[in-house]
C-alpha cells in the first residue's frame, strides 16, 4: 500500500498541501517534503515467560533533519505500523518547526499491546528494538522519547541498551528519561501542562475565563491527559469526563481528578470504578462542553461525528484526533481548534531543554523550565493566531503555514534551493 492510502499519513499531507496553497509555498519546497528522509523496519523477537518466542514489527522513520537531529516519540501500540509512523513523523518536523526548536523530524514504535506484556517481556522487547535501530539513533542524530504505551522506565532501558552497544554512558541518546539518570525536571508532566497553557490562551483570544463554570471533557487520561486535567481543575476547571481505553467516567459537577488518578496509578481501568456516571469514548466526545482535549489516539472524530461535537475549544493534545474532514466541519460551525502541532509541543519542548541540559551537564530548576516553556508555547500561540488573521485561514492551516515559513528559509540558505 502507498503512505499516501494510509487514513493519517494522508491527511497529514492534504493539510500540507492545503497549507502550501494559502501561502503560495514554492511546489519544489512541498515536493521536498512528500517522503521520509529515512524509514527503517525491523524485526523486534524476543521470549516470552511462557518460554515461547514472538516477532513484533518495529520501526523508526525520521521525515526531515533540515533543522537539526531527529526528535519524536516513541509509541508501542496495537495501531503502529509503517505509515503511521511516517505520518507522526511528518507532523514532528513541523511541531519542531513551529515552536523553533533545532530539530527535525522523526518517530518510532512497534506494533504491540503493552498491556498483554510483562515487565520482563516489555524490558526485552525495548532492549531488542533499541539494538536493531540504533544504528540510525544517537545524541546527534535522531533523539527518542515516550509516546504512546512507553515512559521514563521504557526511556531509561533504551538508553541503557545504547550505552552498552556504545561502551559509555550516552544519556543525551533519548529524552524522557528519570530524573535520576539526567531526565529533566518538568518533562513528564509537560505535554498536558502545554495543553493546559494554549487552553489559557484561547480562552483570552476568546473572551472566556476559566473558572467552575468552565466544563472540559478529556479523551485519553495518560501522559497528556492526566497532567492537563490536573492543571486546568487546580485552576478551578470543572473536569466533566475523562477515559481510557476500557470507556469514560462522567460527572456533571466535575470529577475528583486526584482520585481518579489514584485509580488508573494502580493499573486499574476506569470503567471499575464506583459513584460515577459510565459512558462510552464516543459519547465524552459529544458532550456539550467548553472545551473538548482530544488526548488519545488519531482519526478519533472524523466526517461521521464531527458534527456532534459541541465544544467551543477543541484542544489537540494527541495527535492527530481530528481528521481534515472533522477540521472543516468543526470550523464552519465556529469552533475554535488549537493544532496538535502547537497544543502538545510542550512535551518536544521540554525534551529540548532536557537535551540541552544533558549535553551542558548543567541541570535548570522548574521554575526556569515552565517559565521557558510559557513563553515558548506563548509567542508560538500568538504566531499561528497572527498567521490566521494575515491569511484569512483557521487555525490548523495557519500553523503548518508559520512551520514551513521557517523550513523554508532554512532550506533555502542549506542551498538545495535557491534563497
Ligand atoms: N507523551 C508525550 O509527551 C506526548 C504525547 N503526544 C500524543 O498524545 C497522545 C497520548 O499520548 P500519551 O498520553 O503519551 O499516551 P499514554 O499511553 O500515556 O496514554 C494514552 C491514553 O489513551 C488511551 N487509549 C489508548 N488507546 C485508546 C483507544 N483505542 N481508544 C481510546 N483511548 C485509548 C489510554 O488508555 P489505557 O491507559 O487504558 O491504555 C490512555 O488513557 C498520543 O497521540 C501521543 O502521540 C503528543 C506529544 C507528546
Ligand atoms: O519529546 C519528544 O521528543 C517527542 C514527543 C512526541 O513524540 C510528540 O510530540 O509527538
Amino acid at each position: 500500500m502507498s503512505l499516501f492510502d494510509a487514513p493519517l499519513f494522508k491527511d497529514a499531507y492534504e493539510q500540507l498541501t492545503q497549507a502550501a496553497d494559502v501561502m503560495g509555498l514554492d511546489r519544489n519546497i512541498l515536493e521536498r517534503l512528500k517522503y521520509p528522509k529515512r524509514a527503517l523496519q525491523v524485526a523486534v523477537p524476543i521470549r516470552l515467560d511462557d518460554g515461547s518466542v514472538r516477532t513484533f514489527q518495529g520501526y523508526r522513520v525520521q521525515h526531515n533533519m533540515t533543522l537539526g537531529p531527529g526528535k519524536g516519540g516513541i509509541r508501542f501500540h496495537p495501531g503502529v505500523d509503517l505509515s503511521e509512523t511516517a505520518a507522526l513523523a511528518m507532523l514532528m518536523t513541523f511541531k519542531c518547526a513551529l515552536v523553533g526548536l533545532p530539530l527535525g523530524g522523526a518517530k518510532g514504535g512497534i506494533e504491540v499491546d503493552p498491556n498483554e506484556l510483562s515487565r520482563q517481556e516489555l524490558q526485552s522487547l525495548t532492549r531488542r528494538y533499541a539494538t536493531e535501530i540504533n544504528m540510525i539513533i544517537g545524541p546527534n542524530v535522531d533523539v527518542p522519547a515516550p509516546d504512546i504505551g512507553t515512559d521514563g522506565q521504557t526511556m531509561a532501558w533504551f538508553m541503557d541498551t545504547y550505552s552498552q552497544i556504545k561502551g559509555y554512558t550516552v544519556p543525551g541518546v533519548v529524552t524522557g528519561k528519570p530524573i535520576t539518570i539526567g531526565g529533566s525536571l518538568g518533562r513528564a508532566e509537560s505535554t498536558g501542562k502545554g495543553v493546559a497553557y494554549c487552553v489559557n490562551f484561547a480562552c483570552q483570544k476568546l473572551g472566556m475565563t476559566i473558572d467552575k463554570n468552565t466544563t472540559i471533557a478529556i479523551h485519553g487520561f495518560g501522559k497528556v491527559g492526566v497532567p492537563a486535567a490536573q492543571d486546568l481543575s487546580a485552576q478551578g476547571a470543572r473536569i466533566v469526563a475523562i477515559s481510557d481505553v476500557s470507556g469514560a467516567v462522567y460527572n456533571k459537577d466535575g470529577l475528583d481528578i486526584e482520585k481518579c488518578y489514584e485509580w488508573t496509578r494502580q493499573g486499574k481501568y476506569l470503567k471499575d470504578m464506583e459513584g460515577v456516571e459510565l459512558i462510552s469514548n464516543a459519547q465524552l466526545l459529544e458532550l456539550d462542553v467548553d472545551v473538548l482535549i482530544p488526548a488519545a489516539i488519531d482519526g478519533v472524530v472524523t466526517k461521521e461525528n464531527a458534527g456532534n461535537v459541541k465544544a467551543k475549544i477543541v484542544a489537540e493534545g494527541a495527535n492527530g484526533p481530528l481528521t481534515r474532514e472533522a477540521i472543516d466541519i468543526i470550523t464552519k460551525r465556529g469552533g475554535f481548534i488549537i493544532p496538535d502541532i502547537l497544543c502538545n509541543a510542550g512535551g518536544v519542548i521540554v525534551s529540548y531543554f532536557e537535551w540541552v541540559q544533558g549535553l551542558q551537564n548543567f541541570f535548570w530548576d522548574l521554575d526556569q523550565i515552565n517559565g521557558k516553556l510559557h513563553d515558548i508555547l506563548k509567542d508560538s500561540f500568538d504566531n499561528v493566531f497572527d498567521t490566521a488573521t494575515k491569511y484569512n485561514t483557521d487555525m490548523k492551516k495557519a500553523a503548518f503555514i508559520a512551520a514551513l515559513a521557517r523550513l523554508e528559509r532554512a532550506m533555502r540558505l542549506r542551498g538545495l534551493f535557491p534563497a
